[in-house]
């Protein structure tokens, strides 16, 4: 992993900044080389960027859900920007996999001892799988989580990455990697929604796209928890209104996230008290 981080903080991750000071030290931020004096490193100073990352911080949870009793799992939603646009990194699951074999999913996977928090999950977790070193990724924050089907944990880490950034995936793993412009989650070409109940019997909206990648001339199909991170990092970016019904009140995003998470967890500890 890289260097120290301070704990908490709003952009947390791991400071690819090669310079001796403390880190991050009054106007130098973590994980970028903002601010601080002695650094080579160019600043990343896009329009689109600097955006995002501006209300993104606005949705830092933190490690406000750490101490909740399920096993943890954590992903990296990867954003670069692409010809002035945000885009998404996503991979599909190898087809050797035991759990949801050809699946599209963000790089990620389950809390490890050696991991002190969700960032070094996800940030493992992307070396592992698609060969993105910890140091080229600006970490930004951690959004509301998650619960997969297995009843894990799962927090959504953002972190910018380089458009140049070559992947190697791990073919035990990932059997592709594609990127999707971000506002493709909230303005989509094709589109489907559907009801589903989990397994504690709590009814949610699954949102289900298909996106024609025309890099790989072929479909992508999104959907499930990851489709979930995804319309959730660009209703927070772009602060618009989608094309497709969510399950949000839009002019409180923040507080109706929270509630949807909240009731979707009761839901799984009523569920687990009525087993005992
Ligand atoms: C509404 C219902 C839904 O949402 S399903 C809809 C669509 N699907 C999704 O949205 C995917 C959502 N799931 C996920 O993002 C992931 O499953 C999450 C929750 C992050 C968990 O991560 P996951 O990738 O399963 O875990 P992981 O990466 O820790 O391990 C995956 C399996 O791979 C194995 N593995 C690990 N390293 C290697 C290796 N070097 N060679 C071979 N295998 C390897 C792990 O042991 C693990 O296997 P297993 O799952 O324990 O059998
Ligand atoms: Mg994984």
């Amino acid at each position: 992993m890289g260097a120290e981080r301070e704990e908490p903080g709003p952009a947390r991750g791991a400071c690819p900044c090669p310079c001796p000071c403390p880190c991050p030290g009054p106007g130098h931020e973590r994980g970028t080389a903002r601010g601080c004096p002695s650094s080579a490193l160019p600043a990343p100073r896009h329009g689109a960027m600097e955006r995002a990352r501006h209300r993104l911080r606005q949705f830092d949870i933190g490690d406000r859900f750490s101490g909740l009793p399920l096993p943890r799992a954590a992903v990296l939603l990867p954003l670069m920007v692409r010809a002035g646009r945000l885009h998404l990194l996503l991979t599909v699951r190898s087809l050797q996999l035991r759990r949801s074999p050809g699946e599209v999913c963000f790089p990620g996977g389950k809390r490890e001892d050696s991991d002190r928090d969700d960032i070094d999950t996800a940030l493992r977790e992307a070396k592992e799988e698609v060969g993105l070193q910890p140091e080229k990724v600006e970490v930004i924050c951690r959004l509301m989580p998650g619960i997969d089907k297995m009843n894990n944990l799962v927090t959504p880490v953002v972190g910018f990455i380089e458009e140049t950034f070559q992947v190697t995936p791990n073919p035990d793993e990932v059997s592709e990697v594609f990127v999707v412009p971000l506002e493709y989650f909230v303005k989509p070409l094709d589109y489907k929604t559907f009801s589903y109940k989990t397994s504690s019997g709590y009814s949610t909206r699954v949102h289900c796209f298909t996106y024609h990648d025309q890099e790989h001339r072929k479909s992508f199909k999104i959907w499930g928890l990851t489709a979930h991170f995804a319309v959730f990092l660009a209703l927070v970016i772009f602060g618009e209104r989608p094309t497709f019904e969510v399950d949000y009140d839009l002019d409180n995003l923040f507080s109706s996230s929270e509630n949807y998470f909240t009731n979707l967890y009761a839901s799984i500890h009523e569920r687990k008290k009525s087993n005992l």
